[in-house]
């Protein structure tokens, strides 16, 4: 058996999200968020869910911390419902809230688990929405006040930080294709919202610099790999186009201070000019420490002349699928990793997000998801590789430690290596997490 050994440093984690594990959503002086309201509009998510209960995280957090320290992990990468700190997006703090992540965090820090923190994960406090959301540049301003009173309160406590999870989501997924919240279908609104993310990023890391907060700095955009179709130039383009918007448009901003120029003319070619204001690029070049990557699928792509997503398709070559229909391609992993590693250079990556969904259910008190350890191998022996290239990819944390709301799809998409039964909230650790638990106690992966 041959085994791939990684740096005596790597670091292995799981992450999850506010919203889709906390529940408790009208406790402890919550206020609520565009989730609240998208999952309780009719036919907004599958079935009718929402993250009312969720995983019941909010009162079980120390049973989650437990399944962490018995699996071994170094890292937890959970994220800060801004609507549980500002129920008003901004002005009175609920002290509540910053209790619930010291009790959090605290315990983390206990069992020797490293808090990795995201300032936000899509859960917008629902009062900012009502002035026009991430659209209206005052919501900048309003995170960087919420993200400066979460660095003063957790400073010493927390020493890595994401600001902002999947801008491409929170943006185009969000406001352009309209499957999550608030679900607007308008590019330019799309396009806007996409600077004003980066500039709040951009104004929270300097914020951070300013306090003189010690860790490290970073965000986390998801990424993609499109494969040309054809040597046809219009295919090619138009894979570049499906990585332009997701990849380019989110790092070459922070890395170069500027839009990747292709996506900038394709954008006002298709009524959606990019609008910056003197000064905003300067704010959103800030330095980050590292950036965190989120992978999950790659696709064969060619040209779609009738228009729809950029006028980009994805090509059925026969690729396994998830069961959330997403195509299964390691190789992409790597591919993309060395991609942003040759544009980027040397900066520090961690893999931020990897995953599978399987909906593999509980039988005779286990959960065989061998789909997901295959995954998981795969995907970890990509990570591997890439950093045989020379990538810095300084550790990998999947999504995700429990089954949860999976956004649009409720809780019909399981990604956790942890069982939830959503009647009972009894937690049941799948095989993948038992495989997952040798792979971290090693810091190997067999092959
Ligand atoms: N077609 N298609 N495919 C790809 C669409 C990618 C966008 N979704 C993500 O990356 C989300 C990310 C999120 O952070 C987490 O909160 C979600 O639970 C996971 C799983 O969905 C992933």
């Amino acid at each position: 058996m041959a085994y791939i050994q990684f740096p005596e440093d790597f670091k292995w984690g799981v992450a999850t999200a506010a919203y889709q594990i906390e529940g408790a959503v009208r406790q402890g002086g919550r206020g609520p968020s565009i989730w609240d309201t998208f999952s309780h509009t009719p036919g907004k998510v599958l079935n009718g869910d929402n993250g009312d209960v969720a995983c019941d995280s909010y009162h079980r957090y120390e049973e989650d911390i437990a399944l962490m320290k018995e699996l071994g992990v170094n890292v937890y990468r959970f994220s800060v419902s801004w609507p549980r700190i500002f129920p008003e997006g901004t002005g009175k703090v609920n002290k509540e809230g910053l209790a619930f992540y010291h009790r959090m965090v605290d315990k983390l820090l206990e069992n020797g688990i490293e808090p990795m923190c995201t300032l936000y994960h899509w859960d917008l406090p629902q009062v900012l929405q009502d002035k026009g959301g991430w659209d209206n540049r005052e919501t900048v301003e309003a995170f960087v006040a919420y993200s400066e009173l979460i660095f003063k309160e957790f400073s010493g406590k927390i020493k890595s930080w994401l600001t902002i999870n999947e801008p491409w989501c929170v943006s185009f997924l969000s406001n352009f294709i309209g499957a999550h919240a608030p679900g607007n279908q308008d590019l330019a609104l799309a396009v806007n919202i996409s600077h004003h993310l980066l500039l709040a990023h951009g104004k929270a890391v300097a914020r951070f610099r300013d306090l003189d907060i010690p860790g490290k700095i970073g965000f986390a955009p998801n990424v993609t790999w499109l494969e040309p179709y054809s040597r046809d130039q219009e295919d090619v383009e138009a894979c570049r186009r499906g990585m332009g918007w997701m990849v380019d448009w989110f790092l070459d901003p922070i890395f170069t201070g500027t839009y990747p120029a292709f996506m900038v003319d394709w954008f006002a070619a298709n009524q959606a000019p990019l609008q910056i204001k003197d000064g905003d690029m300067e704010w959103i070049k800030q330095p980050v420490d590292f950036i965190g990557i989120n992978y999950y699928e790659s696709n064969v792509g060619r040209h779609n002349p009738q228009g729809g997503m950029l006028e980009v398709e994805s090509v059925d070559m026969g690729y396994k699928k998830t069961d959330i229909g997403w195509f299964i391609n390691a190789e992409g992993f790597y591919n993309v990793l060395t991609f942003i590693a040759d544009k980027y250079g040397e900066i520090p990556i961690y893999i931020t997000e990897n995953g599978i969904c399987i909906n593999d259910g509980v039988e005779d008190g286990t959960v065989n998801d061998q789909r997901r350890i295959d995954y998981l191998k795969g995907h970890i022996a990509a990570v591997a590789r890439s950093l045989k290239s020379g990538v810095n990819i300084k550790g990998y944390i999947t999504w995700s430690l429990l089954d949860n709301f999976e956004w649009a799809e409720g809780y019909s998409k399981r990604f956790g290596i942890v069982h939830v039964n959503y009647r009972t909230l009894e937690r049941t650790k799948k095989e993948s997490f038992f495989w997952y638990q040798k792979v971290i106690g090693n810091s190997w992966l067999e092959v």
